[in-house]
């Protein structure tokens, strides 16, 4: 196996799979960026979750509100639900890995927060289960999705956002779903301190 070129491969269907993307995305990305300034504005906070990868970028996410992105500014708030493992394990402990995300929307979750669901292929039971829950709680969602939605869109509703990169390989959407994140960074911090 030539190592250089299948390198040379996964670089070339990452920069084609997000550049196919970009029309499908650009709209909804925008969207979402001003819905969460509004919310942030309205002294709502962000939830986000995710599995896997997932969890990566929702905790990436999280750290960039509550520290900064590229530029100075104060913290804003966001808290990524995968990262206490008591809490997670107890919740998969006692009652099912499905509610791990859920039950912490449903105690921490108020009307006018905002989850960020973060999934590459619609179809994890535990982060539907939390769009569930942050509509319960009166949240509007933003879904990160992939692939082709899977079951996620069904649960969407009114208000909602789903930015969704499609493609057959998860790694590739993960990728792109980082590109996303970080968009969505330069956006807030653009409508917050000025360009
Ligand atoms: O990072 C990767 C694959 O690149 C994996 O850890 C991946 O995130 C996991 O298989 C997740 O459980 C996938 O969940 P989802 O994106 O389908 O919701
Ligand atoms: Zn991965």
């Amino acid at each position: 196996m030539n190592l250089i070129e299948h390198i040379n491969d996964i670089f070339n269907q990452s920069v084609q799979q997000q550049m196919e993307s970009l029309p499908l995305v650009a709209g909804p990305i925008a969207r979402s960026a001003e819905l969460i300034v509004l919310r942030l504005l309205e002294g709502g906070k962000i939830l986000t979750c995710g599995n896997g990868g997932g969890a990566g970028n929702a905790q990436h996410f999280s750290s960039l509100m509550l520290n900064r992105f590229e530029r100075e500014r104060p913290g804003l708030p966001a808290v990524a639900l995968t990262a206490d493992s008591a809490t997670l394990t107890a919740i998969a402990n006692d009652y099912d890995y499905d509610e791990i995300f859920a039950k912490q929307i449903r105690t921490l979750g108020h009307p006018g927060d905002l989850l960020l669901a973060i999934t590459t292929s619609g179809n994890s039971e535990n982060v539907n289960a939390a769009i569930a829950a942050a509509h319960e709680r009166q949240m509007r969602v933003i879904a990160l999705n992939g692939r082709d939605g899977g079951r996620l869109p069904g649960l969407l509703q009114e208000g909602d956002e789903e930015i969704r990169i499609p493609g057959e390989s998860t790694a590739r959407v993960l990728e792109g779903q980082l590109l996303v994140i970080h968009c969505l960074c330069d956006l807030i911090d653009r409508q917050l301190i000025g360009n």
